[in-house]
């Protein structure tokens, strides 16, 4: 037979916008060999375009998505492939959708199951025949909502189930055609969870496949550069718009070291001008573990700023005070910012630092709503910056380990502004210059604040509610496996005004020092980059890229959030969210999803380093997980690939998978809808890109922001008092907080869960909230 004569076996995959289909793609190519996996989506052509194409596979495999295979513009042409005339006729196999598709389309009837299971492993039941021969105990994770019943003339046949007692009963869990080359999975084979079914079923398949080819005597036709054409190239794909020609690196680093174990962060910021609320100011700050560095950009006039607006066509660049509009001409606003970085890499640094200048800054949430080509929200037509940066050139990074700080220079010839520096910072220790994380908790204050308390516009709880319930009715409809639903609150308060009088609130930096303090968080951070104050302190980071050569990408989701209080003892947050099947399931998700994001980019070194281990903040206790990916060895020797990777698999992977849910895209339009609007800066990251290659990006949650010229006095459900009269006086912020919504969620429990996260930041100005409240 010739079909296997060592030519690549290639497999078409149907992805029907899911969050899990690379982990499908990575699957295959590790359960059969010597294959190319190429990837379309669902719509992207009709049954007639493709069809001619199918002679150059050895098999089609359509992964899971979204919705019902009975409402077409939900699964494009997979409902036609399962009815292909004889001549064309090849193997597939059909995952989740997949299988329900294949059942629909040859008469089952498709069904709602009373209980849902999303991210839920059951024990599969098999036979030990067919694409199961051989392949002993399976425990099999779940994402579905609906589910097949066959007819009893079905020309199906069922392969295996699972067994949901009182909840679902016997539930089919695959099914092949007794006479077509067709077989289908019900449960994820591709899920890091599953046990036993994922590459042993596979490759039964696989060969039970080349079994049916050899009998029908079908040989693939070999490829051609008019089918790379059409179809496109397999995945894995080495990034393809990284210029193989790429300016040198010019820069050199230039660094002063000394060791200052009691120098407080907020000490050093002071000395660089951060009390001045007129200027602009980054501080990344680590202040509490896993942190470690913490990062101050010291900024002048004349450090540039790049601030991008979603939708627009051009980037506008500020060196001094006058702005400049750049088109974007070919670019969108990733790949000119990758060019950006390209010309201003830099060498020479120490290697023991992870930050030697570079972009500092925020993404909005929209940014990654607009890369998933998700219209954005109608009514934010105006807006703010969605991406603020600073191209940091001269900074201070502190080692919280160590007590080294670095005073840093990208700027040719800049020694005098080096020693100068640090002699500063050296005189301006102070004995008793203790930081946050050096102070007993009973040492840590806050300062009085205004004399006008703040009024604190919670979201409505009765729409919250409502809102959780709609949720769960898409998921109930197959709609999405998990929705991470959040709202903002907004605080009023009289503003800081620098010739100041008595009713004047505290500064920003005032109010960034007090939620250090109160909520010392891993990775905080001050950004006031005008018009935009972002004031950090959360747990999450979302992804950090090592400086290579061989740059590990690493991120770290957080699901499962579980309030600190007497008698919470580890133990006992360890039981209630290690130990609880809702919270796993919701954190499952997420490591599924973001497996796929990172497999998208990288290929397929994807490893879970960490599933779900119990981690300890100041207000609560989180549930992490910690997926990690890098490059094949044989990349390595593309010039530029490292320090180019960390930012294709950030501009590849926003909004974070654990802020929408899955599967992303249609998660993030579902939530566009029920949400009322934009999350702006909340839901998005803050952090860095070094000119050394590296970056570090966290979630912004736990956090609150402010626009200068955004003062609502008036909100529908504020009473008009003489605290809210005069916009002039008063600033807005706002906190962003929710959670993630399973079909097993509680309203009210979501609700309390929001006003614990919500509470982590408010306590800051001195406002607290009862979950009782409204
Ligand atoms: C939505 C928030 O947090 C997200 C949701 C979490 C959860 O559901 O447990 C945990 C961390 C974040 O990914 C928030 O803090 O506002
Ligand atoms: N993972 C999937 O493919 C889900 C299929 C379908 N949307 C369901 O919820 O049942």
């Amino acid at each position: 037979m010739a079909i296997d004569s060592g030519m690549p076996h290639r497999i078409l995959l149907i992805d029907s916008y899911d969050s899990f289909t690379y982990n499908l793609a990575c699957l295959c190519r590790q359960s059969i060999t010597n294959c190319r996996i190429h990837i379309i989506k669902n719509d992207q052509f009709s049954l007639s375009e493709i069809l001619p194409y199918f002679g150059y596979f050895a098999a089609v495999i359509v992964g899971p998505g979204p919705g019902s295979p009975e409402r077409p513009e939900e699964v494009g042409i997979i409902k036609d492939l399962w009815k292909i005339a004889n001549e064309h006729l090849l193997p597939i196999f059909g995952v989740c959708l997949g299988l329900q598709s294949l059942g629909v389309e040859f008469g089952a009837k498709l069904k709602r199951l009373d209980v849902v299971k999303h991210g839920q492993v059951s024990h599969i039941y098999h036979e030990e025949i067919d694409i199961f021969k051989g392949v002993g105990e399976v425990n099999g994770v779940r994402y579905h909502s609906l589910h097949v019943e066959l007819a009893a003339d079905s020309e199906l046949q069922q392969l295996a189930w699972s067994d949901d007692g009182e909840e679902n009963g016997l539930v089919v869990m695959a099914l092949k055609h007794t006479s077509k080359p067709f077989w289908a999975v019900q449960y994820h084979p591709e899920s890091v969870c599953t046990d036993g079914g994922g590459s042993e079923v596979i490759s039964n398949f696989w060969h039970l496949a080349r079994n049916w080819a050899g009998t029908h005597e079908r040989r693939p036709r070999p490829w051609t550069a008019m089918a790379q054409d059409i179809i496109g190239p397999s995945w894995p794909q080495v990034l393809t718009n990284i210029p193989s020609k790429v300016p040198p690196v010019i820069g050199t680093v230039t660094t002063h070291v000394f060791a200052s174990p009691n120098l407080a962060t907020t000490t050093i910021c002071e000395l660089f001008g951060v009390s001045n609320e007129s200027t602009a100011f980054v501080l990344l700050d680590s202040v509490a573990q896993p942190g470690r560095f913490t990062i101050i950009g010291a900024l002048n006039h004349s450090t540039p700023k790049i601030t991008y607006f979603t939708g627009e066509s051009f980037v506008t660049i500020t060196e001094g005070s006058i702005p400049i509009r750049q088109s974007l001409r070919s670019h969108d606003i990733w790949s000119w910012l990758a060019a950006f970085m390209r010309g201003r890499k830099a060498q020479g640094g120490s290697s023991e630092i992870p930050f030697w200048g570079g972009l500092v800054g925020y993404l909005s949430y929209e940014l990654g709503v607009q890369s998933l080509s998700v219209p954005r929200r109608t009514e934010e037509v105006k807006g703010h910056p969605d991406m603020n940066l600073v191209f940091v050139e001269r900074s201070i990074v502190r080692d919280s380990v160590t007590g080294n700080i670095y005073v840093q220079s990208l700027i040719p010839n800049d020694d005098a502004w080096i020693s100068d520096t640090a002699a500063r910072i050296k005189d301006a220790v102070r004995p008793l210059d203790l930081d946050v994380d050096q102070l007993t908790s009973r040492q840590k204050c806050c300062k009085a604040l205004t004399s006008n308390a703040p009024i604190v516009v919670l979201p409505d709880k009765a729409s919250y509610i409502s809102r959780i319930k709609s949720a769960k009715e898409h998921l109930f409809a197959g709609d999405s496996y998990e929705l991470c639903v959040t709202a903002p609150t907004r605080i009023i308060r009289d503003k800081f005004l620098t010739k100041s009088n008595d009713i004047s609130a505290s500064s920003s930096w005032e109010l960034y020092k007090t939620l250090r303090t109160k909520n010392p968080a891993p990775y905080s951070g001050y950004i006031r980059l005008h018009p935009s104050t972002l004031v950090a302190s959360s747990p999450e980071r979302f992804l950090s890229y090592s400086r290579g050569p061989g740059t590990v990408c690493q991120l770290r989701p957080i699901k499962g959030t579980l309030r600190k209080g007497p008698g919470v003892t580890r133990a006992v947050a360890e039981q209630a969210l290690a130990g609880n099947r809702k919270e796993v399931a919701e954190n499952l998700m997420i490591v599924d999803l973001i497996r796929h994001d990172l497999h998208g980019v990288v290929g397929e070194d994807v490893e879970v380093r960490k599933f779900c281990g119990v981690e300890e903040s100041e207000t609560v206790w989180s549930l992490v997980s910690v997926i990690e990916g890098k490059l094949p060895l044989s990349a390595l020797n593309i010039p530029n690939l490292d320090s180019e990777l960390g930012w294709e698999v950030l501009s590849r992977s926003l909004p974070p998978g654990s802020m929408t849910g899955a599967p992303k895209k249609r998660s993030v339009e579902i939530l566009q809808n029920l949400e009322d609007s934009s999350r702006n800066i909340y839901s998005g990251v803050f952090g860095y890109w070094c000119v050394g290659g590296g970056g570090d990006w966290s979630v912004v949650i736990r956090s609150c922001f402010k626009y200068d010229d955004q003062v609502d006095t008036q909100p529908d459900d504020v009473p008009r008092t003489s605290a809210t009269a005069n916009a002039a006086d008063k600033e807005e912020w706002v906190i962003g907080a929710g959670g993630a919504i399973t079909a097993l969620s509680d309203p009210e429990a979501e609700w309390d869960e929001m006003i614990v996260k919500l509470q982590s930041a408010l306590g800051a100005f001195g406002a607290t909230v009862s979950p009782e409240t409204r």
